[in-house]
């Protein structure tokens, strides 16, 4: 049965950050996820992790300078400077969050600049990531986006993604498979996950196409739900996911896995 995270930056929004550790707790929920856990202080956050009981499973780099675009920084050219120290910082983070997964976000190619270049870009600088992380058992997660959510970001299919892993050749770095992105882009989702086994050691899930709970929409998330246990999958799902209303009343679908 898998093991599920809330994710404290979509759900819950009812209450105010800091609050949502408690509110996911009191949902049933034993681990949580979020995007950026930068604008509060490590040890914050890690006493509520431990008030409540709750492991945390994920957060991202940082996003760059969003307001201009950007959408991750470590494939854009000549910000290897920028790159290393989001990835020292997270890697601070993860240490004092012991959090194991770490999502290093890659970039968004503006039109007309070299993706190639932005590519080989975030080789290195994954391969950075990966061989700072490795001595700590901290796993490095790259995540492709749709074109609905991020247009011109530098993963758009889950394929791109695992160029991006073989190429780097690192043991401790793995695809972050999200379904609602999957979906929108590769569909096929039960041959995709058959062809990814191995290669992924995270799941994020919503419903598509309007990305709320995955108790409605066109993914049969009950079907996938029983294939990651076919396989063997004993990573985290994050519900990163928009509520439809208050989140509370749309955890129906959580009951029987809680
Ligand atoms: O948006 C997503 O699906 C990613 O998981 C994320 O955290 C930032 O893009
Ligand atoms: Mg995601």
């Amino acid at each position: 049965m898998p093991k599920f995270a809330a994710n404290l930056t979509m759900m819950f929004n009812e209450v105010p950050f800091l609050d949502r550790f408690e509110a996911a707790a009191k949902a049933g929920f034993k681990a949580v996820e979020y995007l950026w856990p930068y604008d509060y202080p490590a040890e914050e956050l890690k006493a509520k992790l431990e008030k409540y009981g709750l492991k945390q499973v994920l957060f991202n780099t940082a996003a760059g300078d969003v307001s201009n675009g950007e959408w991750g920084v470590s494939a854009i050219p000549n910000r290897e400077a920028d790159s290393h120290r989001d990835i020292d910082l997270a890697l601070e983070y993860a240490l004092t969050l012991g959090c194991e997964n770490v999502h290093v976000m890659a970039a968004v190619v503006p039109e007309g600049e070299d993706r190639e270049v932005y590519k080989q870009t975030f080789i290195k600088n994954v391969q950075y990531a990966a061989d700072k992380f490795k001595p700590h058992g901290i796993k490095v997660l790259l995540e492709a986006l749709s074109p609905e959510v991020k247009p011109n970001y530098l993963l758009k299919s889950q394929f791109d993604t695992l160029e991006i892993v073989e190429a780097v050749n690192r043991d401790n770095v793995f695809v972050q498979l999200d379904y609602f992105h999957a979906q929108n882009v590769d569909g096929n989702l039960s041959r995709l996950t058959d062809k990814l086994n191995g290669k992924f050691a995270y799941i994020q899930i919503a419903s598509v196409p309007d990305r709320h709970e995955p108790d409605e929409g066109e993914i049969n998330y009950e079907y996938i739900f029983n294939k990651l246990d076919e396989i063997g999958y004993d990573g985290y799902v994050g519900c990163e996911y928009k509520p439809r209303a208050e989140t509370i009343l749309g955890l129906g679908w959580f009951e029987k896995y809680k």
